[in-house]
This record gives structure tokens, sequence and C-alpha cells, in this order.
């Protein structure tokens, strides 16, 4: 382990941007196939990993919806959230927000309950056991309809005091922000948080339909802002977190080479970038391999890398006082490494 390793170990991180279902290793992909008797089309666990070369994101968006399929039971999704929360609380993660698309569950007749109580008891537990706090990001499939995404807001109606927020994933060009500002308003009136992928692939003008008529506190990625400067000064100016994802962004083809990665660009731009893993199972890393990767491949300083954990929980959805603690933290930290 190099000092730089150890360093990034160490380092307090919030986990602001990972899809649970994008956290199904291939080991457990086989054994809940196996425990549900689902029939995956793979016949190893390294037959899996040679499947996840993505050109773009729909590649990977259709290997990861089948991948779900062998999710089933509550017990599925609790077991899924505890291996995703142990990896994370071993990166050094304090606080993971975590997205889960209800919709790829509900629409192959597994019940809401199911998928939200699972994950509800493996946050319960990762608090208990490692002291890792959470909150859920119930997302919506923009590939799916406006009046899907209303349903299934109201299946979540009975545990809205458990959900922190709403997100949008999927496919993104073509399923512009502005088709969810009905449902989007009508989370924001129900008290939650609000957060969208947007210019992941899809140009600026999404990333401002996320801004001015979805009114999201995150945007998720964001990267294509970088194309438009006046664009970048408005983010910049309003302390908008960006959840940047460096490993996603090289498995799926938004920058070509992770040494062509813009993160420290949008630093020196006055953006408030965070590190995050996405969807670790196909990308090839979690979030501490993910500052790794990319503070290697940019040749980051430390100050850069404290700035970067320091916006993950200035990002988050914590409490004021929670914030402040981990802050403290972070810097008693960074005074004191070697
Ligand atoms: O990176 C992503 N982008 C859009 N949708 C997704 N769903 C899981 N991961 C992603
Ligand atoms: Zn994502």
């Amino acid at each position: 382990m190099t000092d730089l390793d150890r360093f990034i170990a160490g380092l307090l991180k919030a986990e602001l941007h990972l899809h649970i279902e994008g956290s199904l290793e291939p080991e457990l992909m086989f054994a809940l196939a196996e425990r549900n008797g689902v029939t995956i089309p793979y016949a190893s666990v390294e037959d899996v990993r040679a499947a996840y070369a993505f050109s773009n994101l729909q590649d990977f968006l259709d290997i990861y919806y089948a991948g779900a399929s062998v999710l089933l039971t509550e017990a599925d999704f609790h077991d899924l959230a505890m291996a995703y929360f142990d990896r994370a609380a071993a990166d050094g993660v304090r606080h993971a927000e975590i997205m889960f698309d209800p919709q790829t569950h509900t629409d192959r007749g597994i019940a809401f309950a199911a998928v939200i109580e699972g994950l509800l008891s493996a946050m319960a537990e990762a608090e208990a056991k490692h002291g890792l706090t959470s909150a859920l990001i119930l997302s919506f499939l923009r590939h799916l309809s406006e009046e899907a995404a209303f349903e299934t807001l109201a299946m979540a109606e009975p545990w809205l005091d458990r959900i922190a927020a709403v997100g949008l994933d999927s496919s993104e060009i073509g399923h512009p922000p502005s088709k969810f500002a009905r449902v989007f308003a009508a989370a924001r009136a129900k008290g939650l948080k609000l957060v969208a992928h947007a210019g992941e692939e899809g140009p600026p003008a999404y990333v401002y339909e996320a801004l001015d008529l979805l009114h999201v506190d995150r945007i998720d990625h964001g990267n294509r802002a970088l194309e438009d400067e006046a664009l970048v000064q408005r983010l910049a100016g309003e302390g908008m977190t960006l959840t940047v994802c460096p490993l996603s962004n090289h498995k799926l083809c938004v920058v070509g080479d992770l040494a062509d990665h813009p993160i420290d660009h949008m630093l020196a731009e006055g953006l408030k970038a965070t590190i995050n893993s996405d969807d670790p199972a196909y990308f090839g890393g979690y979030v501490a391999d993910n500052y790794r990767a990319v503070a290697r491949a940019r040749g980051l300083s430390r100050e850069a890398l404290v700035q970067l954990a320091r916006n993950s929980f200035t990002g988050s959805f914590l409490p004021p006082e929670a914030v402040a603690m981990h802050l403290a933290a972070i810097d008693a930290y960074a005074a004191h490494a070697t």
C-alpha cells in the first residue's frame, strides 16, 4: 500500500451516488440465482465478469437489469445491501445515500414492501455494526412513463418517512428531465429531496432542465455541464453538488481515458464535485477504488482529496450537526495524517 492509498483509506467519506442494484457482485448473483431457482445466462463468475465490457450507458443497463432478476425476496435485498455496507465501511464510508430502482422489481411482480423492507433492515444493521448511517433515494426509471413514475411514488406512500429523496436514472438520451417535472413537483410537495442523473450522456440542456424544471438538490454525474461555461458558473455559484463517478465514466466511455477525467478541472472551476462508485460491481471498484484510480490518473493532491471528501458530507442530506461532526473528523485526520 502506498502513502496515497493509506491516506485515501483513512479519509472519511460519504457516498452519494450508488445504485444498490449495481452493487450486486457476480458471486452473490450466482448464490441468489441458486437460492431462488432463477436461471441466469452465465456459466461462471468469470463468464459474468467477461460480459462487463460496455461501450455506452445502454450496453450496461441491459446487463444491469438482467442481473437484478435474481433478486426476489426481502432477504435478497437485505443481503445485497449488507454486502455493500460491509464493503463501504471498509472503504472509510461513514454515510451512504443509496438509490434503488423499485420499478426494476415491481414490474417483475416483486412487492415494493419486500424491496424496501429488505433495504431498511440492512440499513439498521449497518448502523449498529459499523456506525455507518444511510438514507434511501427512490429512483424513477426515465425510459418508462411519467404515469409509471407517479404509480411508483404512490406505492412508496406508506414509507415516505423512510425515504430521503427521489432520483432519476436509466437511459438518459431521449428522456429529458422535463418528462418528470410534475412527478418531481409532487415528490417535493411531500417533503422529499430531489436528485437526477443529468449530463452523463445527455447534453448541457438536460442539466439546465434538472435545475430549472425539476429543482434538484444535486446533479448525478453532470460531466457534460463542462461544455457550457455559463452553466459551470451557475453550478459553482449555487454550490450545486455533482456526484461524479470516475470508474463509471471510464467504463461507460463518458471519458475515453481516466487520465483525461475532469475531476480536478471541476474543482478548479469551483464546482462542488464528489467521488462515488455508481455501480461498483459492474465498473470495477468501490468508492476508495474510485478515489485511488482518479488520484493516480490525475495526480490529485491531498488537499484535493480532502476537498472531495468534505464535499461529500456538505453535499449530503445529513443534518448540519452531523455534517459538522464529520468535517471536524476529516480536518483532524488531514492535519495529523503522515
Ligand atoms: O450510471 C447510471 N446512469 C443511469 N442510470 C443508471 N442506473 C444505474 N446506473 C446508472
Ligand atoms: Zn448512476
